[in-house]
């Protein structure tokens, strides 16, 4: 019993671990220094690695990826149903009467494709970059004209009078694209060369600003045409412009994408001429001609004509596109080859591209004429026809 007694009563020397030497090396040993075996089961639950983070920047990131996750699953994807090339964005240039619409779309045209447009009339296709084309269209100023303009406007340039203020047009217009859905809009200031005060000029920039703000978004895009020089808008104002519609993103409205539609370039009277001849008020056959948007157009289905009516479609044909994109080669830029346009009811345009046939148009000073023995002259050279329609092949 003594011995026993004396064994329970024995106190042992802690243990004491190496300080030096392999051994002490080798152990393993957590965070803090401490031995694992020294790690109590409290500590190992409380691991602060585990919901915290290190870096800030990498935090950042994982928590916008979060919202974008989040918001993706909120929207419903868009799909985008059109076959082959992408139809060329509509902008729509609205303003009240003298804004310097003509002016704009004449000065867009000649920084994109360095070719003068004389007069602004129907849509004009131009070949923006290697992966977009665009088409300007001038909204007429009536609200008919502005309801049809709604529907097809892809961003809308709004050009306001900087001296006079906003008017009438602005706003019925703002107001019936609100009710289409809202496309891009973009506002572009102009007349401010009539400001003589530096002061005055800089208050109503800052005003008309905010109000148009208040009109579309905090935010909104306005830019600023500052006068004209020798009768045109400043290039660098105008490239500016331009740079901005180039790389902007246009996000397709869902209506849009769910129904075919077609913006006319170009129609034709195709009704036979004997038909016309007995009757004058016949009913006509007309060729429309246009991108398709939007999705497929079925034959047999019924079409609407903005301000006309509802017509049933005799057919659709698939045409050579008029104003191709670039091959895609991989270089940065266009040539000045590329920059191609199309503007059949402005009158301009070398190809016009037609239900049967191909017309090219020949300026008059390429075609040559030679002379004949007999006095008689017959043209000859590059052209055969000066300044007509001539039918080249049918597709
Ligand atoms: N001083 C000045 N004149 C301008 C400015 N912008 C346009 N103009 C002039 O305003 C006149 C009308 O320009 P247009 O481009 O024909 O205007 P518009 O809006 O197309 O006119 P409508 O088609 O009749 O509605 C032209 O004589 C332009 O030179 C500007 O910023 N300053």
């Amino acid at each position: 019993m003594a011995v026993n007694a004396s064994a329970e009563d024995q106190s042992h020397k802690a243990h004491r671990s190496r300080k030096s030497g392999p051994n002490a090396k080798k152990k393993p040993t957590n965070d803090k220094g401490k031995k694992k075996e020294e790690v109590s089961e409290n500590d190992r639950k409380r691991n602060p690695k585990a919901f915290a983070f290190n870096s800030s920047v990498k935090a950042k990131r994982l928590q916008s990826r979060a919202v974008e996750k989040e918001q993706r699953r909120l929207h419903v994807p868009i799909i985008d149903r059109c076959y082959g090339e992408p139809a060329p964005y509509i902008i729509v240039v609205q303003g009240p009467p003298q804004v310097g619409k003509s002016l704009l779309i004449k000065s867009l045209v000649k920084h994109y494709t360095k070719h003068n447009l004389p007069d602004v009339r129907g849509p004009i296709t131009i070949v923006s970059g290697k992966q977009r084309r665009l088409q300007f269209v001038e909204c007429p100023n009536d609200i008919n004209g502005m309801i049809d303009a709604a529907k097809f406007a892809d961003l809308t340039l709004l050009l306001i009078d900087g001296n006079y203020g906003f008017e009438m047009e602005t706003f019925e217009f703002l107001n019936i694209l609100h009710h289409h859905g809202l496309p891009k809009v973009m506002g572009v200031l102009t007349h401010l060369d009539k400001f003589k005060d530096a002061k005055k000029l800089r208050k109503t920039k800052q005003r008309l600003k905010h109000r148009f703000w208040t009109e579309i978004r905090t935010g909104a895009k306005l830019f600023y045409l500052s006068g004209l020089i020798h009768g045109k808008y400043s290039k660098r104002e105008v490239h500016n412009l331009a740079r901005f519609i180039s790389v902007m993103k246009f996000q397709p409205l869902s209506w849009r994408t769910n129904h075919p539609y077609v913006l006319v370039d170009r129609f034709e009277d195709v009704t036979p001429p004997e038909r016309m001849h007995a009757n004058n008020k016949c009913d006509r056959n007309i060729t429309l001609y246009g991108y398709l948007r939007g999705c497929n157009l079925k034959y047999g289905t019924k079409v609407h004509i903005a301000g006309v009516g509802d017509f049933e479609l005799a057919s659709v044909t698939s045409l050579a596109d008029p104003c191709p994109l670039p091959s895609a080669a991989k270089k940065k830029g266009l040539r000045d080859k590329e920059k191609l346009f199309y503007a059949p009811m402005s009158g301009l345009g070398d190809l016009l591209y037609d239900k049967d046939a191909v017309y090219i148009n020949i300026n008059d000073h390429f075609v040559q004429y030679s002379k004949v023995d007999d006095d008689k002259e017959v043209p000859t050279g590059k052209g055969n026809f000066s300044s007509t329609n001539f039918p080249r092949s049918s597709p």
